[in-house]
C-alpha cells in the first residue's frame, strides 16, 4: 500500500503491526480522556475511543494525511477491563479471567477533517485455570502493566491462553486484515 498516515498512538505494538502492513506512516501520541461513560456497553466504549484517538490528532493540526486511532479492552461479565491500577487489581482480574473465555475488543478509526470510520473487532480468548503463584509470578514480570486486560498475549501471557478464536494480532493491538479493508475503504471515500 503507497498510502502515508499518521498512527494517533503512542503503542510500539501497534507500530510494529502497522508496518506489517506496509503503510508508511508517522506517529504521535494523543492525550485522550479514556474514561468510560455510565452504562456506556463495552463494545461502544472501545469504539468510541478508536474514534476520539483519531479525530484528536486531526485537532491537534494532524489533517494533511489520515490519522488512525485505536483502542483495546478486554471484556469479561460484560465489563470493560482497562489497563490494571496496582497489583491488587491485577490479582482480581486474573482471578476472574482464570479458567474462563473473556472477550477482547479492538477497534480502529481513521479520521481527517472531512469523515470519520471506524471498526469494530472482537476476538474471543479462553484462558487455563491460573494458580495464585502464577499470578504473582506474572505480576513481577513486569509486563501486565501497560496491558489492557493485565496481559499481552505476544509475551508471557501467552502460555495462559489455551484457545483463541477470532483475530490475534487485534488481541495484540491492531487488527490486520479489517485494518487494511478500513483503511481502504477510507481512501475510497
Ligand atoms: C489483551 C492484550 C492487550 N495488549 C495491549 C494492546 C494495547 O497496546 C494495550 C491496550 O491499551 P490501549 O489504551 O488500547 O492502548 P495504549 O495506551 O497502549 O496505546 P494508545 O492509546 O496510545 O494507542 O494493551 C497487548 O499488548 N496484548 C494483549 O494480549
Amino acid at each position: 500500500m503507497q498510502t502515508a498516515i499518521y498512527l494517533a498512538s503512542a503503542s510500539p505494538r501497534r507500530k510494529e503491526l502497522l508496518s506489517q502492513l506496509g503503510v508508511e506512516f508517522s506517529q504521535f501520541s494523543v492525550d485522550a480522556d479514556e474514561s468510560q461513560f455510565p452504562n456506556e456497553a463495552p463494545r461502544d466504549y472501545v469504539e468510541r475511543l478508536a474514534r476520539l484517538k483519531a479525530q484528536s490528532g486531526v485537532a491537534m493540526g494532524y489533517t494533511d494525511r489520515p490519522v488512525l486511532g485505536s483502542d483495546t479492552v478486554v471484556v469479561i461479565d460484560d465489563t470493560a477491563l482497562g489497563k490494571p491500577l496496582d497489583q491488587t487489581d491485577f490479582t482480581a482480574t486474573m482471578k476472574r479471567l482464570s479458567g474462563r473465555t473473556h472477550q477482547v475488543m479492538t477497534a480502529v478509526a481513521i479520521a481527517d477533517s472531512e469523515q470519520v470510520k471506524s471498526c469494530l473487532v472482537i476476538t474471543d480468548v479462553t484462558f487455563k485455570p491460573l494458580s495464585d503463584a502464577e499470578i504473582d509470578a506474572y505480576w513481577h514480570s513486569g509486563e501486565p502493566q501497560d496491558k489492557a486486560g493485565g496481559y499481552g498475549i505476544q509475551g508471557l501471557g501467552g502460555r495462559f491462553v489455551s484457545h483463541i478464536s477470532g483475530s490475534y494480532f487485534a488481541v495484540v493491538g491492531l487488527p490486520l486484515y479489517e485494518t487494511e479493508l478500513l483503511l481502504n475503504e477510507f481512501l475510497r471515500g
